[in-house]
């Protein structure tokens, strides 16, 4: 960070959002205790292990927030009339991020010991109220967020085991405490081996999309469709009896089946089939010894030719 030698004039520190409004003898009075700075692309302004003694206004060129640490994407870039630095200017902890700068930035700062000259502006604390309650719902959403691409698999968009741990505790204990059936489908895509090996390992990935874009539509909103390893899904189906959930694996088997080709970013590829095997929760059973006997009903259809429903 430089110091720059030009002088603060009302027109900077009009520029920016934290300063609306604010009337004119007060900001007389921080064009005083403002320092004019720059920073270079790559410059490191904030970091958690830094303690912070400044709030930065941020007049021209950018800088970007990163969150754990600086590889991967910023959380937030920080342009002009923004600032950075608030949280720990206020609370007086360490950062809760990394900024840096990612273009030559040219800043206001001010230091921690002017404190009491900000909070002489009512109009300035409600600007930085606001600015705060900006933040902690930026943060709030970038929580919910990552909760669910947790939940997520990458590649096709569908739920991934860890969900289907957290949704199968919740979902067999709400149908055994109301008497309720609960079934499992084990479905895995048939030669997909000969599939990757002719077509490529991508036209094998718009395979398993298509899958999944195909099964979801037949599902209700309570079912989970599962991606649970490689070329293999799980569908729960909660509240069903093993009759109704063999109709609907038959439902899904056959809707892919009657996919002979299908449009993909690389062009008109040919559809899969499946296997499925179903089986019905019991008393006592947990995931796996109902994922183990759906497997063993999957390994039957595998057995029988493929493209069919057993169990
Ligand atoms: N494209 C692609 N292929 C995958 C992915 N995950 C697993 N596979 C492939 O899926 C194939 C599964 O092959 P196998 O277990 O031999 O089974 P199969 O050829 O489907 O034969 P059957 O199940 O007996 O019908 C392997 O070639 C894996 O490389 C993936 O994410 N993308």
């Amino acid at each position: 960070m430089n110091p720059a030698s030009w002088r603060v004039e009302m027109q900077h520190l009009r520029q920016a959002r934290l300063l609306d409004r604010v009337d004119e003898p007060c900001l007389r009075l921080l064009q005083e205790v403002f320092e004019p700075c720059t920073a270079v692309p790559g410059e490191i302004l904030l970091s958690p292990h830094v303690h912070n003694h400044y709030l930065y206004l941020v007049l021209g060129g950018e800088l970007a927030v990163h969150l754990d640490s600086l590889e991967g994407s910023p959380v937030r870039a920080i342009g002009p009339g923004d600032c950075a630095g608030e949280i720990s200017f206020m609370d007086d902890l360490p950062p809760s991020a990394y900024v840096l700068a990612l273009e030559d930035s040219v800043l206001l700062r001010v230091h921690r010991r002017s404190m009491q000259l900000l909070t002489r502006s009512p109009q300035l604390m409600q600007n930085l109220a606001e600015l705060l309650c900006q933040r902690v719902r930026l943060s709030d959403r970038l929580i919910i967020n990552s909760e669910q691409n947790a939940n997520i698999d990458k590649l096709t968009g569908s739920f991934n085991r860890r969900w289907l741990e957290h949704i199968y505790g919740r979902e067999s204990a709400r149908c055994a405490l109301g008497g309720q059936p609960l079934s499992l489908l084990m479905l895995d895509v048939d030669r997909f081996k000969e599939y990757n090996d002719k077509l490529g390992h991508l036209a094998g990935d718009h395979a398993l999309c298509l899958v999944v874009n195909t099964l979801g539509k037949l599902l209700r909103p309570a079912d989970s469709l599962v991606r649970y390893g490689g070329e293999e899904f799980v569908v729960l189906l909660p509240e069903m009896t093993i009759e109704d959930a063999r109709n609907v694996a038959e439902r899904l088997r056959r809707s892919l089946e009657d996919v002979a080709s299908f449009h993909s970013p690389i062009g008109l590829l040919p559809g899969v089939t499946i296997s499925i095997g179903v089986a019905p929760m019991r008393l006592n059973d947990d995931l796996d010894s109902l994922i183990n006997e759906a497997d063993r009903a999957l390994y039957r259809a595998k057995e029988l030719g493929r493209n069919r429903v057993c169990g």
